[in-house]
């Protein structure tokens, strides 16, 4: 049976040791402050909006929400940016993905100054991720990496394959794998002949939103699995991208939804929040 990769568990640990962080930083007169932008009703990002409120009113962290119609202007959405931007105690800006059609993302990404880019989404950071520099990552992949050394799983040498190319996952964990020695595969809806790769994987993730998609047939008995996916069910209940009871036997390590990858994503998002507050401080 596959050892159950907890997130809630180690994320816990996490944001005790920000909470006393961020305490101090409160003793020196600066509230770490994150400002989050949703357009519209994305199901997973209302999972990840309400679940991110209640993580930073435990740990300390100011949590602003500007919920914006489905319907709203790019001329709309870039001014709301420029105002954070301009606003010296906002440390973070989270725009909610993906945006409704008539939004331009890169665009609206684009526009977020790059010293206050918590997502790391800005072309700045994903230069310095692709340079091994220095730099704020994307909040799942950086949570993922947490997560296996936690269980204290070494990338090193080892075959990884990503299903998914988004900007948010699986090229940003690309980049870090390949930062700590991994030998990366990325897979899409275009990868011929999935299943001969995946089973292939020491370390598969999955980041695609299908449901239940990776079944015990697509992985290498002992491998680590990472199930990034998060769909909404017709019964409510959350669903990730591997069917977990038929991969549970074959995997050595395996990642639930809910409980996985989702509260580490949290966990790194107030992580980084903390990071760019503290610069008010040093500069
Ligand atoms: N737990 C967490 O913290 C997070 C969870 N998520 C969840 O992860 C999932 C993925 O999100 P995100 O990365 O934003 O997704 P996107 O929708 O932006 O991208 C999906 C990717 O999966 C690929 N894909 C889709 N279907 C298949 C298929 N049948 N076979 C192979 N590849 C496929 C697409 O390929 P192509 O490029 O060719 O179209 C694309 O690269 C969602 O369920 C989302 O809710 C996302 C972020 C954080
Ligand atoms: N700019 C941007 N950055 C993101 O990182 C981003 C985004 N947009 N848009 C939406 C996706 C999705 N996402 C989730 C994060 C945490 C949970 C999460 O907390 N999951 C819990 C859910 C627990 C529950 O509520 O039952 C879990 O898996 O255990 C879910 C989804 C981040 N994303």
């Amino acid at each position: 049976m596959a050892t159950r990769l907890d997130g809630k568990v180690v994320s816990k640990r996490i944001l005790s040791e920000l909470q006393q962080t961020v305490t101090g930083l409160a003793q020196q007169g600066v509230t770490p402050t994150l400002a989050v932008i949703l357009v519209g009703s994305d199901p997973a990002s209302q999972v990840y909006v309400r679940n991110k409120q209640r993580r930073a009113e435990e740990i300390g962290v100011r949590s602003l929400m500007f919920k914006l119609p489905e319907e709203t202007s790019q001329k709309t959405l870039l001014a709301k940016v420029a105002e954070l931007n301009q606003d010296p105690d906002v440390d973070g800006i989270l725009v909610q993905l993906p945006l409704p059609k008539q939004l331009d993302e890169r665009v609206v990404i684009n526009s977020i100054d790059p010293d206050k880019d918590v997502d790391g989404f800005s072309p700045v950071s994903v230069g310095r991720l692709w340079t091994n520099e220095p730099t704020v990552v994307a909040s799942t992949p950086y949570g993922i990496m947490a997560l296996l050394d936690a269980y204290q799983i070494d990338v090193t040498g080892k075959r990884v394959v990503i299903v998914g190319r988004s900007n948010i996952v699986g090229r940003p964990l690309a980049g870090l794998m390949v930062n700590h020695d991994a030998t990366v595969t990325i897979a899409h809806s275009k990868t011929r002949d999935l299943k001969a790769l995946t089973r292939e994987a020491d370390i598969l993730v999955v980041a695609i939103g299908v449901p239940h998609f990776i079944g015990a047939d697509a992985v290498k008995p002992g491998a680590t699995v990472i199930d990034v996916g998060i769909s909404r069910g017709a019964d409510g209940k959350l669903h990730g991208d591997v069917d977990a009871d038929a991969v549970e036997p074959v995997a050595g390590a395996l990642t639930p939804v809910p409980g996985g990858v989702g509260p580490m994503t949290i966990a790194s998002l107030m992580a980084q929040t903390v990071e760019l507050a503290k610069r008010r401080l040093h500069g």
